[in-house]
């Protein structure tokens, strides 16, 4: 059976990273999908939107919809503050199962937990399954007609507060246009916009930044 692109990256990790060291991981993944096969990876160029977003928001429980390969779930965790906790949902068994051996790999296993499942089924869980009071931040990186649905059952859910800060990848490429229609028009976000590419392409992307008013 041949090996799927998720399996061939975290091979090409395996064998060139250095066990333990997230940005020798991260370095390796872009590397790999930059010279080799394009992948669905947040990138370094967002990536670096990313860490600023997460310092600002010096989360102890951070979130993040969208797993894939675990290429931000290292990003993000490797900043994460001692006792601090990110969970990560992915939908895909396979793109699962590689993500948990690519954050193995890493060594944030420890402040990484993987759920699998739909964000719908899995939101609503995470107050009582997953002893979550409120999330101080969350990275929107999973099927993009979700975004609108999802930061509405976040809220129906109070699992934000005042402060909370949402990024969501994408906005420009594929598009969360509905997502951008609802954070920017409704008075409980204040919303910023950061362009830049999509990963590993010249292609305009977007990132947008939506902090929770209460
Ligand atoms: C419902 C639910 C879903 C999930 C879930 N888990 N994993 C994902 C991955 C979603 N990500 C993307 O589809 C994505 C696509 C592109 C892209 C594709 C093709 C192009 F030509 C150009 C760009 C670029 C990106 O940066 C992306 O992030 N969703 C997890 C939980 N619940
Ligand atoms: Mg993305």
């Amino acid at each position: 059976m041949n090996q799927s692109k998720e399996q061939r990256i975290l091979n090409f990790v395996l064998q060139n990273a250095v066990r333990g060291d997230p940005c020798s991981v991260m370095d390796t993944i872009d590397k790999y999908c930059s010279q080799k096969e394009w992948a669905m990876n947040v990138g370094n160029e967002k990536g670096l939107i990313l860490d600023k977003t997460v310092e600002e928001a010096n989360p102890s429980v951070a979130l993040e919809l969208g797993t894939y390969c675990g290429y931000s779930a290292v990003r993000i965790s490797r900043l994460l503050k001692a006792g601090a906790r990110l969970l990560t949902v992915e939908f895909n068994p396979e793109f699962a199962a590689i993500a948990k051996q690519m954050i193995e790999f890493a060594g944030v296993q420890d402040k990484v937990k993987l759920l699998e499942g739909p964000s719908e089924e899995i939101i609503p869980q995470l107050k009582k399954k997953y002893e979550v009071d409120t999330l101080d931040f969350v990275f929107l990186d999973h099927w993009k007609d979700r975004y609108t649905p999802d930061t509405i059952l976040l809220q129906e859910c109070n699992l934000l507060r005042k402060g909370s800060i949402l990024l969501a990848d994408n906005i420009i490429f594929p598009g969360a246009p509905d997502f951008l229609n609802y954070v920017r028009k409704s008075p409980h976000f204040k919303c910023t916009n950061y362009p830049s590419h999509l990963e590993y392409m010249q292609v305009e992307d977007a990132m947008e930044k939506a902090v929770f008013l209460g």
